[in-house]
């Protein structure tokens, strides 16, 4: 039966490629691209797809096409595997995104994979989302049985549990069979399970054979260690400076090695260790857990791409990715390090039903910000329950922590600018339930004799802890991406029961975060990209918010499944738009009057002249003579609130931190922006009256 054949012209202007900015990997096809047309063809029949996998031919077009911007992507043969074989190393983003649109309207049950070389490039076009099965996919009897028989025993009597998720039975099976495998599930939903019990399946039947697993966070490392020596089993972390060897001592091997991607890089002997076990036929598998890491730690790029190549040099031995949460981006991503082979997607919905999802204002006032989260930590949902909360600045994780334990919480602190053992003792109080907060930073670089050290996420915490009973996270900064959200947030109801995960949102945050990325020499634009998303997650106030986190990684989900479990669903009824075109006007023209006298003001300070108070620091300067002194009396400090925060959004207003020699501190101080001579037009702000906490609801594990 001839297979169907499909033709899709897409057009893009002519522009050459940039060159690739990564290395090439070795296996890679040398593509040779014209810079006026892409045209992709396959043979109609697959048998050329065994030998070439990853071959493909560009062509130029017929002579005689009469558009010659056009581009032809030809695809032969059954779609799927077409897609597959679809690799470029050098292709226009653009191209990208329109042959994804294309493949998601003629084949909609197919999983596109185009690695291009610069993976962060492409965009992904908004409505490819992936329809997740309505109930867990139902698994073959077979593959059941078969994982049963072979690991069923190590999942009782080892890991204590009473049997496999669906698709840990089909990641293990796989894994049995030698094929590589990219697992996507949910933070919590048991990943760790399909490489430690495989690890022990192959240490036991293999002949000794052991496991490397590559994983980012130095914390994650040792919560697992920790996890597997309570079981029993033996896993050894190739993290200090002591030569491996001497780690490794023993005569006999342990099925477990865990290993971060900067240790691979940089140190030869465990990048030759590692081979040599290898080479002795006594590697059972590669193990790359947090994949995601690969695609949105940019700064580490190196350290990934080096350590992740390691597959490339050792290319029998099967690997498995991990990750949970993964755009669609990121699994192309993670797909181009794991290139030229080709992993088994295993992919389940990365919801988390039974964690209640809700955004809270948090005051541009350092002190009522922290008020309300007293307040909110010594409700009955919080009281005495251990729970994470996470900030971006050290000083500002520090400070927190104090003011909470004057409050008498029982509270420690985790950063990167704490040395290793007091990161330790903070960990062990906290995982062994010594204290029930932790307030911690999620990732910082660290300052060594004026030089960046790339082992930044190596000591941040979040990621892949499994405590089992955090009920509650809370951002109080707000998350560097959405990805970071899910992560972090993913900390909490891991063992089914309800958890709320909350961030306390303020536009005015947004300038930490960038100066953050800046300081540690990030791609400024991807950062802003990243907070960009959560910017408009956090200020979206009538989309439910799952619809929202699960639409930005690649998941297509129904707002009745919510069920009021986030804030938006469960307070719509109390959702107010206000238009506030006036109090911005006369907003813009207090800051405009004030800048003109040479006045700086903070966003508190402009606050109270703008709300009228009657406080020291409006009595100074003829404040309150000021023909606008109080314009914004009538609304609410609120709501007050939320117009500096559009006029921020909108550019008219921004903010410059400046420092003056009488203070050694710098300050943030509020200027004009760039449309600050723009009209004025349709400026609403959105609200909530009152807010409700929603309720999670446990889930069966
Ligand atoms: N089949 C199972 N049945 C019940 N509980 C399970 C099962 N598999 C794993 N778990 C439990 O789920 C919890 C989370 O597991 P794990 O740490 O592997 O999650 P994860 O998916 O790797 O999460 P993350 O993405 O955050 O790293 C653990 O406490 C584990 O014991």
């Amino acid at each position: 039966m001839k297979r169907p054949r499909l033709q899709v012209y897409v057009e893009i202007p002519r522009m050459r490629p940039p060159p690739p900015k990564r290395p090439r990997l070795a296996t890679w096809p040398s593509t040779p691209i014209s810079s006026t047309t892409l045209v992709h063809r396959s043979d109609d029949d697959d048998d050329d797809a065994g030998e070439h996998p990853h071959t493909i031919d560009f062509e130029q077009p017929e002579p005689n096409r009469k558009h010659k911007s056009d581009h032809l992507v030809e695809f032969g043969g059954a779609i799927e595997s077409t897609i597959r074989r679809l690799c470029s190393t050098a292709i226009d983003p653009r191209l990208v995104a329109d042959i994804r649109f294309v493949l998601a309207k003629h084949a909609p049950t197919a999983t596109p994979f185009i690695a291009s070389s610069s993976p962060n490039q492409h965009q992904r076009a908004p409505d490819h989302l992936w329809e997740p099965p309505a109930t867990s996919s139902r698994l073959d009897r077979r593959v059941r049985r078969a994982v049963e028989s072979r690991c069923g025993l190590a999942l009782r009597q080892t890991f204590l549990l009473d049997a496999f998720h669906p698709f840990q039975a089909q990641a293990i099976a796989r894994g049995l069979e030698g094929e590589d495998v990219l697992v996507v599930a949910p933070t919590g939903s048991g990943k760790s399970l399909c490489f430690q019990l495989l690890a022990l399946h192959d240490h036991v039947h293999g002949g000794g054979k052991v496991t490397v697993v590559l994983s980012p966070l130095r914390a994650l490392i040792k919560d697992q260690q920790r996890h597997l020596a309570e079981k029993g089993i033996e896993a050894i972390a190739l993290l200090t400076n002591q030569p491996p060897e001497q780690l490794l001592a023993a005569q006999t091997l342990p099925p477990l090695v865990f290993v971060t991607p900067e240790k691979v890089q940089k140190c030869p002997a465990v990048k030759e260790l590692i081979v040599s076990w290898y080479e002795a036929g006594l590697l059972a598998r590669l193990v790359f857990d947090e994949a995601h890491c690969a695609s949105t730690q940019r700064f580490r790029d190196d350290a990934f791409t080096e350590s992740w190549r390691l597959h490339v040099e050792l290319p029998n031995v099967p690997i498995m990715a991990l990750t949970g949460s993964a755009t669609p981006q990121i699994i192309d991503d993670i797909r181009y390090h794991l290139s030229p082979r080709i992993p088994q997607l295993i992919r389940i919905s990365q919801n988390r039903p039974n964690c209640a999802l809700t955004v809270l204002r948090k005051h541009t006032n350092e002190t009522a910000a922290i008020g309300d989260l007293v307040g909110l930590l010594q409700t009955s949902s919080f009281v005495g329950k251990c729970g994470i909360i996470f900030r971006t600045r050290r000083s500002a994780c520090e400070k927190l922590a104090r003011k909470l334990r004057d409050r008498g919480i029982s509270v420690c602190h985790y950063h990167a600018g704490m040395d290793e053992v007091e990161r330790d003792e903070a960990q062990e109080m906290w995982a062994s339930g010594r204290c029930d907060v932790i307030v911690a930073t999620v990732s910082s670089y660290v300052f060594q004799g004026g030089a960046h050290l790339l082992t930044s996420l190596e000591i941040a915490f979040g990621m892949g802890i499994n405590k089992t009973n955090v009920r509650w996270v809370i951002h109080f900064d707000f998350p560097k991406s959405l990805v970071n959200l899910d992560q972090e947030a993913g900390r909490a109801g891991r063992d089914g029961g309800p958890a709320q995960c909350i961030i306390y949102y303020n536009f005015g945050d947004l300038k930490h975060l960038l100066e953050i990325a800046q300081r540690d020499n990030q791609d400024t634009t991807l950062a802003l990209q990243d907070a960009l998303a959560v910017v408009r997650f956090c200020e979206d106030k009538s989309t439910c918010r799952r619809v929202l986190l699960l639409r930005h990684l690649g998941e297509r989900y129904r707002v009745d499944d919510c069920r009021n479990t986030c804030s938006t669903c469960v307070n719509a009824d109390r959702r107010v738009e206000e238009d506030v075109t006036r109090a911005a006007s006369d907003a813009r023209g207090l800051l405009s009057a004030l800048t003109h006298e040479g006045r700086d003001v903070t966003v508190q300070h402009f606050l109270q002249i703008f709300l009228g108070r009657k406080t020291a620091c409006t009595s100074k300067n003829g404040h309150r003579e000021k023909e606008l002194f109080g314009a914004g009396g009538d609304m609410s400090p609120d709501v007050a609130e939320l117009v500096v925060a559009e006029l921020l959004r909108r550019d008219v207003f921004r903010e410059v931190r400046k420092g003056y020699a009488t203070s050694k501190w710098k300050h943030w101080y509020l200027e004009l922006g760039d449309e600050a001579e723009a009209e004025l037009r349709g400026v609403k702000v959105c609200y909530h009256k009152s807010q409700r906490l929603p309720q999670a609801r446990p889930c069966q594990k």
